[in-house]
């Protein structure tokens, strides 16, 4: 679960993240909406500890994460993952050798040396069943489509032992049909995994139609939370404002 209270982010001295506060709880799909440069990316940066911010509380899995330290983000930042633009995947590699690099990449040092290959086998396939991937086992990830490689993106992540994966706009580019899947599929492997996924979406009605909870942004702080429903016609204006 994730519990952030007041968060201020700022660059250059000036604030771009201004007192946002919000609660993603575990296993939901949270979708961040706003328009262009509402905050959107930097809020994921500051989730994943990737940046660190000025002020304000944030709870971690039920862990308070201070600020400014190092050591404290480091520690988590492994139950953290961040699909970017390569989404951490070797193309070359069949999507079950990426399942298995990411299952090894969990063990502790002692078993990457002892454990067996057949044992790390066997836990990729168990995942990748629970997830609904076998059909991608055998295939490189490079001849995957978009949607398909963010599927054993988040599969892998799951191996490595994420429990918070965070996507950047994972359907831009794509045609409304792929994209509605790809949400779909979102929704499916946090139902299936226990994962909590957040993504920024541009297509709200992506996020209505599939997240658990809508985090509506403008000018850099939350204005809209709302749980498993449509937003009202005040809400997307307070969010599409300009
Ligand atoms: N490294 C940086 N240096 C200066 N300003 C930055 C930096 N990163 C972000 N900003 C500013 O912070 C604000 C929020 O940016 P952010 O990328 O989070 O917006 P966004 O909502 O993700 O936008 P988009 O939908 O276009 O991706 C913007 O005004 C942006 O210019």
């Amino acid at each position: 679960m994730i519990l952030i209270r007041n968060l201020v982010k700022k660059i250059a001295n000036k604030p771009f993240l201004k007192q946002v506060s919000l609660n993603v709880d575990t296993g939901e799909l949270a979708a961040i909406i706003g328009p262009s440069g509402s905050g959107k990316t930097l809020l994921l940066e500051c989730i994943t500890l990737n940046t660190p911010w000025h002020r304000g509380t944030y709870q971690f899995q039920g862990k308070v994460i201070s600020p400014n330290t190092f050591t404290s983000r480091q520690k988590l930042k492994k139950q953290a993952a961040y699909l970017k633009d390569t989404l951490g995947l070797l193309p070359q590699k069949t999507g079950l050798q990426n399942v298995k690099q990411g299952v090894k990449e969990a063990f502790p040092f002692w078993k990457r040396l002892l454990g067996t290959n057949q044992e790390t086998h066997m836990e990729a396939m168990d995942l990748m069943e629970k997830l609904g991937l076998l059909d991608l086992a055998h295939k490189p990830v490079m001849q995957l489509s978009g949607g398909e490689k963010q599927r054993v993106a988040i599969a892998k992540a799951i191996a490595k032992g994420a429990k918070v994966i965070v996507a950047d706009e994972p359907v831009s580019g794509l045609d409304p049909i792929r994209a509605n899947e790809v949400v779909r599929d979102f929704k499916e492997m946090t139902r299936k995994s226990g994962v909590t996924l957040i993504c920024t979406l541009h297509r709200l009605e992506l996020a209505e139609k599939y997240a658990d909870r809508i985090i509506g942004m403008n000018d850099g702080t939350v204005v809209v939370e709302a749980k498993g429903r449509p937003l009202e016609d005040d809400e997307r204006e307070r969010i599409y404002q300009t």
